[in-house]
């Protein structure tokens, strides 16, 4: 199975081609804001939420025992301290929620799974993904497009940027990418709007995914390539050994990529683009 690390930063873009990844292309996909909701309800057997109140204190409560989800943003965002304990507490329950939903996903015998995480690199995940992809836009875009999701439901300027500080830079995730999606055009009315075309992209971004998803097919395509899967599923020492492999190589890529100090952002981003040969 190959597991894909789909990740970008705040409001760059990674829910838009996650819909056109399950919607579109019906890829099973794993994200990982929707587990981190999950793991802290009332009755998580995780006992995450207890955890936060104990460090947080009851008023990050609402009147009927759930998260007040604003209320936790404005106590971490901002605060590098809290936000490392919300994530100590958080992620160890988010982790092994996506271990066992990984685990189901190749025992059904899925060929691809994408895991779609806004810190995929500051958690070191990355190191786990036989392939990542980086969908990319200026931190300018990124604060006026969160301001446009957000700002209705009552985020300020002062909170989008202190949000967007709260994450890396998106320039320091490309040396971890092998694909990288551009993600900077603007949506033209012609644009789809559809939820099953992946309603809101823009068709530089639509096209892009369409030839991601190509390459993966093709990874386990044809004859050999199925012969192969069956091998890596079947066989299970055979399958962790091509995985070692494979990490171990994506790794010493990696490690050259951040080398390349003198790489320019928009040569990283024109060089990985997906389609630029
Ligand atoms: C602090 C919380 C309650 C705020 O909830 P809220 O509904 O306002 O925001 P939401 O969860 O939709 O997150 C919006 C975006 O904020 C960013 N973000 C969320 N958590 C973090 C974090 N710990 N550090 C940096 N950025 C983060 C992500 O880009 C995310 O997509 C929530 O984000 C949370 O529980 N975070 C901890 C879990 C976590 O790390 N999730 C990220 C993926 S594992
Ligand atoms: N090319 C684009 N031009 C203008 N707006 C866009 C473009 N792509 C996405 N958007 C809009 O920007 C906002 C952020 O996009 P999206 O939710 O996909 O980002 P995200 O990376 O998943 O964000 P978050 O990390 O906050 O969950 C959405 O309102 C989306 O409709």
């Amino acid at each position: 199975m190959l597991i894909v690390g789909l990740t970008g930063g705040i409001a760059s873009g990674k829910s838009t081609v996650s819909s056109l990844l399950q919607d579109k292309h019906h890829l099973p996909l794993i994200d990982l804001d929707l587990l981190a909701r999950e793991v802290v309800r009332p009755t998580d057997s995780s006992r995450t939420l207890s955890k936060l109140v104990a460090h947080f204190g009851s008023g990050i409560l609402q009147e009927d025992g759930t998260l007040d989800r604003p209320v936790l943003g404005r106590l971490v965002f901002g605060n590098e301290q809290e936000r490392k304990v919300l994530n100590a507490i958080t992620h160890r329950a988010i982790r092994k929620r996506m271990a066992w939903t990984l685990l189901w996903n190749w025992v059904k015998g899925v060929k691809v799974t994408v895991v779609d995480t806004p810190l995929l690199i500051e958690a070191g995940l990355w190191r786990w993904c036989g392939e990542l992809v980086v969908v990319w836009c200026s931190p300018e875009d990124q604060l006026s497009r969160m301001l446009s999701r957000d700002g209705p439901k009552g985020l300020t300027e002062d909170e989008a940027q202190s949000r967007l500080s709260s994450q890396w830079p998106l320039r320091s995730k490309l040396p971890y990418a092998d694909v990288v999606l551009d993600n900077s055009s603007a949506l033209t009315s012609s644009s789809s709007t559809s939820p099953s075309e992946g309603g809101g992209a823009s068709e530089i971004l639509t096209a892009q995914v369409g030839d991601l998803v190509r390459s993966w097919r093709g990874y386990y395509g044809g004859v050999f390539g199925t012969l192969y899967w069956l091998a890596e599923w079947l066989v299970p020492p055979f399958g962790l050994l091509m995985a070692a492999l494979t990490l171990v190589s994506r790794w010493g890529k990696v490690k050259t990529r951040l080398r390349e100090s003198e790489e320019s952002d928009q040569q990283a981003v024109e060089r990985r683009s997906i389609g630029s040969g």
